[in-house]
This record gives structure tokens, sequence and C-alpha cells, in this order.
């Protein structure tokens, strides 16, 4: 799915109602009828409902909510705050149709904000994607107020305060809602940790806006949801052998981290590959033999950590780094690794703190490798950004300045591409914040590499499926008890 800015969903709208076409009066319409359908799932219409809406398209939008509800039952009472004199033309014909039915109370001042029944659910119809600066005045004493407030709170379309393409301020006034519900595409301000507590879970309502405008337009943003993904998995051939399926190497494990390389091994034999070869230190021999009986060994010369690589031309892709350490005869492996691989290859854990120490190995990285930093090992990378609308711009600039794919891991981890496209996922839950978790990931995506999948695929689909398998393993057991071995037992292809 395509996420598009502020700029182009208005220029959706422009397009929709000139080419569909449809009043925008209509359009409001049905983005409200849209909203109200969603909202009524969730709700039952005995529960009161308080509906703040400015006075722009969004508190239009509030209004027509306001009649909609009403006629399902619903004991609808409606705050309108004037923030400005004039409201947008689609408001005020909303206006003169609920205002037959209802007295909405106007707010000129926070001591005209009514007490509401803590069963009263709020529903956030001040501002929307037209926000143009920071809440300030009556809209940010309003704000401040309702979320002092113990009630439920959704939003209408995005939360009132919060912009949808850039980074907000610390300390700007933000609505902060159970739950969004958001018309026809995600904002890119929803897909970043730092927004989490204005998101809420978010809805995505269709509103039927052009699937012209929709596909010819080009946006460096995308959602990967379960249709998206779909598409992505190469079915298996019923004449299929293991060599179809390639033959895997992942560099791997030291002495007290045998575990990273057994979970990679796992995940990486749960993802389709036709053979897999570990290459560990010796000491982790009977470790991996034992946990992994699927798994072909190559053992390193050194007992504890990794210093020499294995002849390395029978293998169609390459994982590397998970509990690798960083001894300086691992730090040359790597060296010579990136010197002479001509197989697809990814970059994970310790590896990548050693291409933070060691930046003129940068240069050596072949084009379109996959790295998959954790922030902090991104930080080491990159340097620090002062909000993550900055983290992701550095991203996209290393992944294009490399030619390679970075997975910016988090919530919605972001793939991000060489041509800076960013991809950003639709699983995984707050559970799977703890230790291993990325080496699952690591043997996925080798997996997927070696299967022929191109690299971009490959990181895509294999963040899908690594969250996926997290939401399973945490639907079973809770967040909480949730550990990187439930992520690989419970892949699913
Ligand atoms: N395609 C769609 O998705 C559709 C969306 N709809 C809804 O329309 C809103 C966007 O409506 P718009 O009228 O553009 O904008 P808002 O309602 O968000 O607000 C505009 C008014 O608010 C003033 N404003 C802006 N920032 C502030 C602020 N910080 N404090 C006070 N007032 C503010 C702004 O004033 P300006 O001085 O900036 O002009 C306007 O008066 C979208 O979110 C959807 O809910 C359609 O209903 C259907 C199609
Ligand atoms: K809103």
């Amino acid at each position: 799915m395509k996420i598009f800015s502020t700029e182009q969903i208005r220029e959706a709208d422009r397009y929709t109602i000139t080419h569909e076409p449809i009043s925008s009066l209509d359009l409001m319409e049905r983005a409200s009828q849209a909203f109200v359908r969603c909202f009524c799932d969730q709700f039952v219409n005995t529960r009161p409902v308080g509906i703040f809406c400015g006075k722009g398209n969004n508190g239009g939008d509030g209004l027509a909510i306001a009649r909609l509800l009403s006629e399902r039952g619903y004991q609808v009472q409606v705050f309108i705050v004037e923030h400005t004199e004039t409201g947008s033309a689609d408001f005020q014909e909303n206006y003169e149709r609920l205002k037959n039915h209802h007295s909405p109370i106007h707010i000129h001042a926070t001591n005209d904000l009514p007490a509401l029944s803590p069963k009263t659910i709020i529903v956030d119809a001040i501002l929307g994607s037209g926000l143009s600066r920071p809440a300030e005045g009556l809209v940010a004493a309003v704000i401040n107020s309702i979320n002092d407030l113990p009630n439920k709170i959704i939003s209408v379309d995005i939360a009132s305060g919060l912009f949808a393409d850039k980074s907000n301020q610390d300390g700007n006034p933000i609505i902060k809602p159970s739950c969004t519900i958001s018309f026809q595409f995600p904002k890119l301000a929803f897909l970043l940790p730092q927004n989490a507590e204005y998101t809420g879970n978010w809805h995505i309502a269709d509103i039927g806006l052009h699937q012209d405008y929709i596909r010819n337009t080009a946006t460096p943003y995308y959602f990967t949801d379960k249709a998206a993904a779909e598409k992505l998995i190469i079915p298996r051939k019923k004449f299929s052998h293991k060599g179809t399926f390639g033959h895997a190497l992942v560099i791997a494990g030291s002495y007290g981290k045998m575990g990273a390389a057994v979970l990679s091994a796992k995940a990486c034999l749960r993802s389709g590959v036709g053979l897999l070869s570990m290459h560990i230190p010796e000491c982790g021999y009977e470790i991996m033999q034992i946990s992994n009986p699927e798994a072909m060994v190559t053992v390193d010369n050194n007992a504890r950590y990794i210093t020499n690589l294995p002849d390395l031309s029978t293998y169609s892709a390459i994982g590397v780094g998970p509990g690798l350490g960083k001894e300086k005869e691992t730090i040359l492996m790597l060296e010579k690794l990136l010197d002479t691989t001509q197989s697809p290859l990814i970059i994970d854990a310790d590896a990548l703190n050693i291409l933070s120490e060691n930046p003129h190995l940068l240069d050596k990285l072949p084009a379109n490798t996959i790295l998959t930093p954790h922030p902090k090992e991104f930080q080491r990378l990159t340097g620090s950004s002062s909000n993550e609308f900055e983290r992701l711009e550095l991203a996209r600039n290393f992944a294009g300045k490399y030619k390679v794919v970075v997975c910016l891991k988090g919530a919605n981890t972001a793939v991000v591409l060489p041509n800076r496209d960013v991809h950003f996922n639709s699983t995984g839950n707050a559970g799977m914040a703890t230790g291993g978790t990325g080496d699952v990931l690591t043997g996925i995506i080798t997996a997927l590499l070696a299967q022929g999948y191109t690299p971009q695929n490959a990181a895509i689909l294999g963040v899908y499926q690594h969250g996926l398998a997290g939401d399973k393993a945490a639907q079973a057991r809770g967040m909480s008890a949730l550990i990187a071995s439930d992520v690989a037992e419970n892949l699913s292809w």
C-alpha cells in the first residue's frame, strides 16, 4: 500500500472530485460513512459519544459523523472549538444539516468545556491533515483538557496537533487517542515509534479515492500489508528438489554466544532453504549438531571465535554476524568476505558493529547487500539524529550512497532500498523486543536470498514473515513470555 504526503492526499482529493466526479461534500459524506462503519464495529450504541469539531474539513467530518451516529441510535453531543470565525464550506453545510436535530455547544474558552461521563467516547475531529502550525491557544488548551480525561478517544483521520509528514517538537499539544480511524492511506507519522502515543491502534477506512491517481502517483513510501507481502512469495513447484532452493551459509557464533548461531540456523531452516551450512568456531560444533541436525557444519580453526572462511564457491547466499564477537581476526575474516564473495549477502549484529568501528569497510560492501541494524547499531553506523524523521532520512541517504538495503529494525521496521524507497512493515509486536529475534531475522532473510529472492524482496518479505511469526507466538503465549525461539518455531509459509 502506498503512503502519500499530505499534499498528495489533497491532490488525490481534487483528482477524485474532478474525475469520478463527485462533489467535495459527497466525498466528505463518504469518508464519514466509512469512519462510522469502522466506529460501529468497535462500540455499541449504548455508550454516549462526544464529538469535538474544529472548523475545517476535519471538523466537517465530525459534524457528518455526529449526524450518522445519531441516525444509528447513538446519543451524541457535539462541541465546536471556535478557533476561527468562519468554517470551511463543507463544514458550514454539515453544520446546517445537523443543526435541525442538535444544538452543538460552542467552545470559546476552556470554561465552556462540559463535564463528560467517563463512559463517553470522545471523537477527535478538531484538526486533521490541514494542521499548518503546532496547536496553540484555545486549540492547545482543549487538546490538553481532553488528554487529561480518562475517556477513550478516537481520532478522525489523524490526532489533532500531529503533523502527518514531519516531526512535531517536544511539548507540542497533540491528542493521545486510543485509536485513529484514518482515511484511505496510513500517514508517514503513524509508522514512526516516536508517535506511538499519538496514533493508538490505527485503522484505514477506504473512502474510494480515485484508483488512477493512486496507481499513477509516485511515492518513496510504502506499507507492507498482507496483500503486498503475499504477492512476493514464490510458490514451490511440485517437481522441486533440495537443490532448487539454494545452499545458504551462515557465519555466526563465538564462545558464550552460540545461541545466536543456533537461532539463525533454526529460522533459516524454517524458511524454505534447500541446504544450510553453518560456519562456527570449534566450541560450537556439538551445540549446533544437536540443536539443528538438519544443518551441516564447517568448523573454524579457532576454538572460541571465527578467524577464517570456508570455500565460498558453493553457496547461493551468505549471512554473517549473529554472535560473532569483534576479535581482530574476525574483523579480517569479514574484510576478506567482503572482498571475495560473489553471493548475495546479509550483514547483522556484531558484523555491523565491526563496520561502524572500521568504516573503510563500508566502501567494500557489495551492491545490494542487506544490513539489519537495530536503532543503536544504526546510530553507531551513521551518527545520531534528533528525531525519527531525520533518522529515516539518514537511512535513505546511507542506502542510496552505498547501494545497500537497510532494514531499520523496530516497530514497523523500515526496509530502505538502494533507490531510497522505504517499505514499512505491518507485522510484529512489543514482545519481540527481546534478545535473539534479530538473529532469527538474519536466518530468514539468508534463506530467502539462497532461494533466489531479490535482495529487495528477501528483505521486505523476510521482515514481514518474522513479524507475523512473532504475532502468532504472542497470540499463543502473550508478549511477555515470548522468546526468540518461539519466533523461529512459529514461522509458517
Ligand atoms: N482525502 C481525504 O482524505 C479527505 C479528507 N477529508 C478531511 O479533511 C481533513 C483536512 O481538512 P482541511 O480543511 O484541509 O484541514 P483541517 O480540518 O485539518 O484544518 C484546517 C483549519 O484549521 C486551521 N489550523 C491549522 N493549524 C491550526 C492550528 N495549529 N491551530 C488552530 N487552527 C489551525 C486552518 O487554519 P489556517 O490558518 O492554517 O488556514 C484551517 O482553518 C482531513 O484530515 C479529513 O478529515 C474530507 O472530509 C474527505 C476527503
Ligand atoms: K483529528
